[in-house]
């Protein structure tokens, strides 16, 4: 094992001096900037512009937000009144994405230790800051297992395909599908990492290329119709992918583009993985046709920089994830192992642990 420890010096969030704090990640790769939250109604709009984006990444800002805006509340007589407080701000963090379950998942945790610290305004407060605390570091160890499991599946020298980001920058630092990029680095293993760009909004290009330079991983950056030709050239080992959330059959949901990835890697016989926290899971939904999928603005697709590419007047989709139907996938990377549907060994961690209200 190496002595590197790579993915840690970014943290995307983090609790600084009684504040929010986020990796700007609009300004990424350009800058490197942080931003200080003192109300949480920002924090819920950073998550809905992608300040701050990637499911693990916006459950803990959601989180963390209910902190600060606990911390930061109006007085209140009495704890139900501060409770029916703290439910407002969770229905405002719900709102904001639809898809990336880990977001409800994250707000179900913090409002059922509130609930269970009601005996005084000052103890929920404690504990609801505690809790979000507790959940940043454990993302972090969570990533890091789930990394050393999934580079168990890689070869010595391996060429890896991922699609969007699923780094350091979308969860609290090291990553999922990076996460086990970096986790086989630090085994000793050569790693060489395809990013596709990920139109619209170019995580791909902007987000894993920049961090994985930051720690020295080879990373070419690849358009996104490139990905069939270097499969058939034998130039990728393997797909691993991040998600946002994954139905009791094990349909995925993730960034617009893994399914049609997912597709070629089974004409070409590349095994497609899925490098996931548990929390992503949604064992409630039997398959991913229930999944919501999110809408963006037009202006993603048709404009690059404020500037118009597209025609006027022609109609434009933009849905912002797709669903990878299981049969394409060959296995769930997790931190409780590598895992394949039904996910027995989940159902009694997570069934009952959430109730997931929609928005
Ligand atoms: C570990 S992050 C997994 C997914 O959240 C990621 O692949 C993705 O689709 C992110 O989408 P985004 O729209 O950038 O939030």
């Amino acid at each position: 094992m190496s002595e590197k420890r790579l993915g840690t010096a970014l943290q995307t969030v983090e609790w600084r001096e009684g504040r929010l704090v986020l990796i700007d990640q609009n300004a990424l790769p350009h800058r490197l900037t942080y931003i200080t939250y003192t109300d949480w109604q920002d924090v819920v709009e950073a998550i809905r512009t992608m300040v701050v984006r990637g499911a693990p990444a916006i459950g803990c800002t959601a989180a963390l937000g209910m902190a600060l805006g606990a911390q930061y509340s109006p007085p209140f007589a009495t704890s139900d009144a501060f409770l029916a407080h703290l439910e407002r701000m969770a229905q405002a963090f719900r709102s904001a994405r639809p898809t990336a379950v880990n977001l409800f998942w994250a707000v179900d945790r913090v409002l059922a230790v509130a609930r269970a610290a009601s005996d005084s305004v000052e103890h929920i407060r404690q504990a609801v800051l505690e809790e979000a605390l507790r959940m940043l570091e454990e993302d972090l160890q969570i990533n890091r297992r789930l990394g050393y499991h999934g580079a168990q599946l890689l070869p010595q020298h391996a060429s890896v395909l991922t699609h969007c980001n699923a780094g350091a920058l979308a969860t609290v630092g090291y990553g999922t599908a990076l996460g086990v990029v970096r986790a086989a680095v630090e085994l000793g293993k050569t790693v060489e990492v395809y990013a596709d760009e990920t139109r619209p909004r170019l995580q791909g290009m902007k987000l894993t290329a920049w961090e994985l330079a930051q720690d020295s991983i080879p990373v070419t950056i690849i358009t996104d119709n490139m990905a069939a030709v270097l499969m058939r050239e034998g130039k990728i080992d393997c797909v691993i992918v991040g998600a946002d959330r994954i139905a009791a059959n094990g349909d995925t949901a993730n960034k617009i583009g893994t399914y049609g990835l997912a597709v070629l890697a089974h004409y070409h016989r590349v095994p497609f993985y899925v490098a996931a926290p548990v929390s992503t899971f949604d064992l409630r939904l039997p398959s991913g046709d229930l999944i919501p999928i999110e809408q963006r603005d037009p202006q993603e697709v048709t404009h690059i920089q404020g500037n118009r590419i597209a025609p006027e007047g022609v109609p434009v989709l933009n849905p912002a994830f797709d669903v990878t139907p299981a049969e394409l996938i060959q296995a769930f990377i997790t931190e409780i192992g590598v895992l394949q549907p039904p996910f027995d060994t989940l159902h009694e961690r997570l069934i009952g642990a959430s109730s997931h209200h929609e928005p």
